[in-house]
C-alpha cells in the first residue's frame, strides 16, 4: 500500500467561504441555458417561433419520434430529487438539494455533453412524486433520479420505469452498483477468484447496497454466497425486525447473526453503510487476499491506512478521490445516459448496465496510451491492486462506455435508433469532449504529487492572499507570501484567512537574511547594462518582483506569480532582469481560449509586438510545445488576413516566410498558412483548400502581431463568452507566471498552479 500515509487529508479540501463564494460569484449557481439557433432577425424569430414553429409541432403530432429530430429532447436529461437523502447529509429537503442537482447536471455536460436540468420536487409523498415526474416525460430523453431515501427510491424508480417510455435511472443505486461491480471483476481477476464461488458480505441494505447485490447476482454470483447486513446485523430468512421487501429478497439461509460472524473467511466485503463500521478484527478474519470496498462517503467503513496496518494482501477501494481505486458514480451516469440517448433507448436495462460494467473493467486492463497519461498525473498506471478502475478524468471513458451501452441497447431490443458504424460513433464521441477539464485537473494532481514552493509576490493584496490560501488548501505546496508581515497579517485577518496553519511562509524583503546574496546576483547580471550596485540594492529592497524573481533564480522558491498591481509588460521586464530565457527557446505568452467545448491556444499574446518571420516560426514552436505538454496534439495555423496568397499583400509576406522557415526546420507538428481565422477554425471553409496540410480545425493560432492577438482574445472573452486562461509565459528558464491586473483569486491560483507545474 505505497504512499497512503501522505494522504491523510482530502486533497480537494476547500473552506466553507470558498464554497459559498464559488456558488455566489457571477451568475449565482452553476447553470444557465443558451439558445442553439440564431435569434437575431425577424426571419429567425419567424422560424423559431410563430409561424415557423407550427410546422414541427404538426410533424411531432403526426409522428412522436420526430421530437428527437426537431427538439432538444434527445440530448436532455432531468436530474430529479426530493432531497430526502442528500449525499450523506440526510433529509434536508428539496430546495437544499439544488446545489447537488445542479452539480450533477454540470457533470453530465462536462463529461458527456449531455444537456441537463435539475428539478427539485417538494414532497415526501411517493405517489405525488411519481405523478409529478411521470407527466414530465415528453420534455426529456431520460430521467436521472438522485438522493431519494430508501425504500421510497425503490418504489419510485420501479413505478416510473413502468409508466415512462424513456430511461429512468436512480444513480445512487445503479451508478454505484455499476462502478463497484467493474472494480470487483478486476479484483477477482487479480486474486484468481471465480465469481460463482466467491463469498461476499455487503454491509448496508439501502439504495446503493441493494442495487449492488442485485447486479452482482445478475452477473453470476451465487445467492447463497452473498450475505447482506444492516444496523441489526445479518439479514437472514425469517428475520422480522427492521425488514422490508427489498431486504427480504436477499435474506440468507444462515445461522450467522452478526457482521463479525459474516466477515469471517469472506473473500469480499462491500461497505455501503457508515464510517468506521469495519473493525480490525473483522478485516483480520477475512480470507487471504481479501477484497475490501469501503464505499461510505465521505469517510469509509475503514481507511486504507488502517487496513495496511492489519494486513498487506488486501485490494482496497474507497469512494474518495484521494486514495487509489475510487468507486464513484461520476464514472457512470454521464456515459451511460450518453449511450442510451444516442440510440433513443426506452429504458436502461440489465444488459446495458452489465455492458457498462465490462467496458469500465476492460479499460483498466488496457495499457494507458501516451495521450491519456496526463489524466494519471503523468504516471502510467499498470493494472494491479492499486489500479483496478479508471479515474473520472480518463478521456477514454467517453468513447468506451457509451459505445458498449448503445450496442447492448440495440442487441437487447430497447433501442429506437440503430447505430451501424460503431467505430465512427466512437470517433464522434471522442470529439465531443474537450480535454481542458482533465488537463487542468491532471496538472493540479501532478503538482500535488510533487508540491512546490511558490512565491506570491503581491501578498499584501487580499485576492492574492485568497489565492495563496487556496493553493495551500489544495495541497499544491507552500505559498510563500512576500510583503510586510504586519500588512499581510492585517489583510488576512480582515479576509478571515488563518495564516497559522501549515502551508504558508511569510518573507519580508526588508529583514530577509538572503538580501545580500540577491543583491550580488542582480548586480552581477546588470552591471554591464548601466546599473550601479546601489541600483541593484534598491531593486531588491524595494521591488517585490525583483526580490521574488531572484528568489526563484537562486532556488529559494520553485516558481512565482505576480501581476495584479503592475501592468503585464512592466512585470515581465522586472522578471527578465532576474531570469534569462531557457537556452534554445523564446519567451512568449500563450492564451488558452475555451469556448463551446473547444480550446484554442493563441500566441503570442504577451511579448512580441511585430514579430519577424523567424520570430513567428519560434512562436509557433513554443506554442505547439505548450499545447502538446497540455495534452493537445498541435495543429498550428499561421494566421493572417489573407489565405494562401489571396488577397495578396505585403503584410502576409512575413507569415508566408514563417511557414517556409518551419518547413526548413522540419518541425514535428502539423502547421500551415498563411490563412484567415475562419479557414483555420471552420472545417467546411478549410475544405475549400484541399491542399491544406492541417488534418482538422486548428487548435493553435499564431497571430501575425501582438495587437491582433490581444484584440482577438479580448473580443472572444467579451463577445464570444470564452473563458481565457493566461497569457501563460513559456520559454523562461524558471517558472514565472504573470496574471492580468486585477485578476480574481481563482485566476491567480490557476497561474500559481501552472507555475508550479512548469517546475515539475
Ligand atoms: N461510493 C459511492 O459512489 C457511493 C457511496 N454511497 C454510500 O453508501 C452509504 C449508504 O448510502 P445509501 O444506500 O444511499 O443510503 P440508505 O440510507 O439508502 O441506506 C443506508 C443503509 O446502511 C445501513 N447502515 C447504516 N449504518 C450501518 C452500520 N453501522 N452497520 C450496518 N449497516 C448500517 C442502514 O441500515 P438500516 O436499513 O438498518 O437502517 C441502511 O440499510 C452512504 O455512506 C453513502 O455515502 C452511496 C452511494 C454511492
Ligand atoms: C455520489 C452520490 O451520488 C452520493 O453520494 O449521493
Ligand atoms: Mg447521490
Amino acid at each position: 500500500m505505497p504512499d497512503i500515509d501522505k494522504k491523510d487529508r482530502p486533497v480537494t479540501s476547500v473552506t466553507d467561504q470558498e464554497a459559498l463564494e464559488f456558488h455566489a460569484t457571477g451568475r449565482p449557481g452553476k447553470l444557465e441555458i443558451n439558445p442553439t439557433k440564431p435569434m437575431a432577425t425577424q426571419r429567425d424569430l419567424s422560424l423559431a417561433y410563430s409561424p415557423g414553429v407550427a410546422v414541427p409541432v404538426k410533424a411531432i403530432a403526426a409522428d412522436p419520434q420526430t421530437a428527437y429530430d426537431y427538439t432538444a429532447r434527445g440530448n436532455m436529461v432531468a436530474v430529479i430529487s426530493n432531497g430526502t437523502a442528500i449525499l450523506g447529509l440526510g433529509n434536508l429537503g428539496a430546495l437544499a438539494s439544488k446545489p447537488v442537482m445542479e452539480g450533477k447536471a454540470v457533470l453530465f455536460k462536462r463529461f458527456a455533453d449531455v444537456d441537463s436540468i435539475d428539478l427539485e420536487i417538494d414532497t415526501e409523498n411517493v405517489d405525488e412524486f411519481i405523478n409529478c415526474v411521470r407527466f414530465l416525460g415528453p420534455s426529456f430523453g431520460g430521467i436521472n433520479l438522485e438522493d431519494i431515501k430508501a425504500p421510497d427510491c425503490f418504489v419510485i424508480e420501479s413505478r416510473l420505469r413502468e409508466l415512462m417510455d424513456i430511461p429512468v435511472f436512480h444513480d445512487d443505486q445503479h451508478g454505484t452498483a455499476i462502478i463497484a461491480a467493474a472494480g470487483l471483476i478486476n479484483a477477482l481477476e487479480l486474486t484468481g477468484r471465480d465469481l460463482k464461488t466467491t463469498k461476499l458480505v455487503c454491509n448496508g441494505a439501502g439504495a446503493a447496497a441493494i442495487a449492488c447485490v442485485e447486479l452482482i447476482k445478475a452477473m453470476g454470483f451465487a445467492p447463497e454466497n452473498v450475505i447482506l447486513c444492516d444496523t441489526k446485523g445479518v439479514i437472514y430468512q425469517g428475520r422480522t425486525e427492521g425488514m422490508n421487501q427489498w431486504k427480504s429478497a436477499h435474506a440468507a439461509k444462515t445461522d450467522m447473526r452478526t457482521l463479525e460472524e459474516a466477515m469471517k473467511g469472506a473473500d469480499v466485503v462491500f461497505g455501503l453503510s457508515q464510517k468506521g463500521a469495519f473493525s480490525a478484527k473483522m478485516i483480520r478474519s477475512m480470507a487471504e487476499r481479501p477484497i475490501i470496498f469501503a464505499m461510505a462517503n465521505p469517510d469509509p467503513e475503514i481507511t486504507p491506512e488502517e487496513v495496511a496496518r492489519i494486513r498487506d494482501d488486501a485490494i482496497m477501494a474507497t469512494g474518495r478521490s484521494d486514495y487509489p481505486n475510487q468507486v464513484n458514480n461520476v464514472l457512470g451516469f454521464p456515459y451511460i445516459f450518453r449511450g442510451a440517448l444516442d440510440v433513443r433507448a426506452s429504458t436502461i436495462n440489465d444488459a446495458m448496465k452489465i455492458a457498462a460494467v465490462n467496458a469500465l473493467a476492460n479499460l483498466a486492463r488496457e495499457d494507458v496510451p501516451d495521450d491519456v497519461v496526463a489524466a494519471y498525473q503523468g504516471n502510467r498506471p499498470r493494472f494491479g491492486s492499486q489500479y483496478i478502475i479508471p479515474v473520472p478524468f480518463d478521456p477514454r471513458l467517453i468513447s468506451a462506455i457509451p459505445v458498449a451501452v448503445a450496442q447492448a441497447a440495440i442487441e437487447s431490443g430497447v433501442a429506437r435508433k440503430v447505430i451501424t458504424d460503431m467505430a465512427g460513433y466512437a470517433r464522434e464521441l471522442s470529439a465531443r469532449r474537450d480535454p481542458i477539464a482533465s488537463t487542468l485537473a491532471s496538472l493540479y494532481e501532478r503538482v500535488r504529487r510533487r508540491p512546490k514552493r511558490i512565491v506570491f509576490a503581491e501578498a499584501e493584496e487580499e485576492q492574492v492572499l485568497r489565492a495563496a490560501m487556496s493553493y495551500a488548501n489544495q495541497q499544491l505546496g507552500t505559498a510563500i507570501l512576500l510583503g510586510r508581515e504586519d500588512l499581510i497579517r492585517a489583510t488576512a485577518e480582515r479576509a478571515g484567512i488563518d495564516l497559522n496553519r501549515p502551508g504558508f511562509e511569510i518573507v519580508n524583503a526588508r529583514i530577509s537574511t538572503r538580501v545580500e546574496a540577491y543583491i550580488d546576483y542582480l548586480y552581477a547580471r546588470l552591471q554591464r547594462h548601466g546599473y550601479l550596485h546601489r541600483d541593484a540594492q534598491r531593486l531588491i529592497h524595494n521591488d517585490r518582483n525583483h526580490f521574488a524573481a531572484t528568489m526563484v533564480a537562486l532556488g529559494d522558491a520553485d516558481g512565482m506569480v505576480t501581476g495584479i498591481t503592475r501592468n503585464y509588460s512592466t512585470a515581465l521586464e522586472d522578471v527578465r532582469r532576474c531570469i534569462d530565457e531557457k537556452p534554445g527557446h523564446r519567451v512568449i505568452g500563450v492564451s488558452l481560449a475555451l469556448c463551446r467545448g473547444r480550446t484554442v491556444f493563441v500566441a503570442d499574446t504577451a511579448v512580441h509586438d511585430m514579430p519577424t518571420a523567424e520570430e513567428l516560426a519560434d512562436i509557433a514552436e513554443e506554442a505547439a510545445g505548450l499545447a502538446r505538454r497540455m495534452g493537445y496534439p498541435p495543429r498550428v495555423a499561421m494566421l493572417a488576413y489573407s489565405t494562401f496568397g489571396h488577397p495578396s499583400g505585403e503584410r502576409s509576406e512575413r507569415v508566408r516566410e514563417a511557414v517556409k522557415i518551419l518547413d526548413k526546420r522540419r518541425v514535428d507538428f502539423e502547421y500551415d498558412g498563411e490563412m484567415a481565422a475562419d479557414v483555420a477554425l471552420n472545417r467546411k471553409v478549410m475544405e475549400q483548400y484541399p491542399f491544406c496540410r492541417l488534418s482538422g480545425p486548428a487548435n493553435v493560432l499564431v497571430m501575425p502581431a501582438f495587437h491582433s492577438a490581444s484584440i482577438s482574445t479580448k473580443m472572444l472573452q467579451e463577445l464570444g463568452g470564452s473563458t481565457v486562461i493566461g497569457p501563460i509565459l513559456v520559454g523562461l528558464d524558471k517558472p514565472v507566471q504573470i496574471t492580468s491586473m486585477g485578476a480574481k483569486d481563482s485566476d491567480i491560483v490557476n497561474m500559481a498552479a501552472i507555475a508550479a507545474y512548469g517546475g515539475s
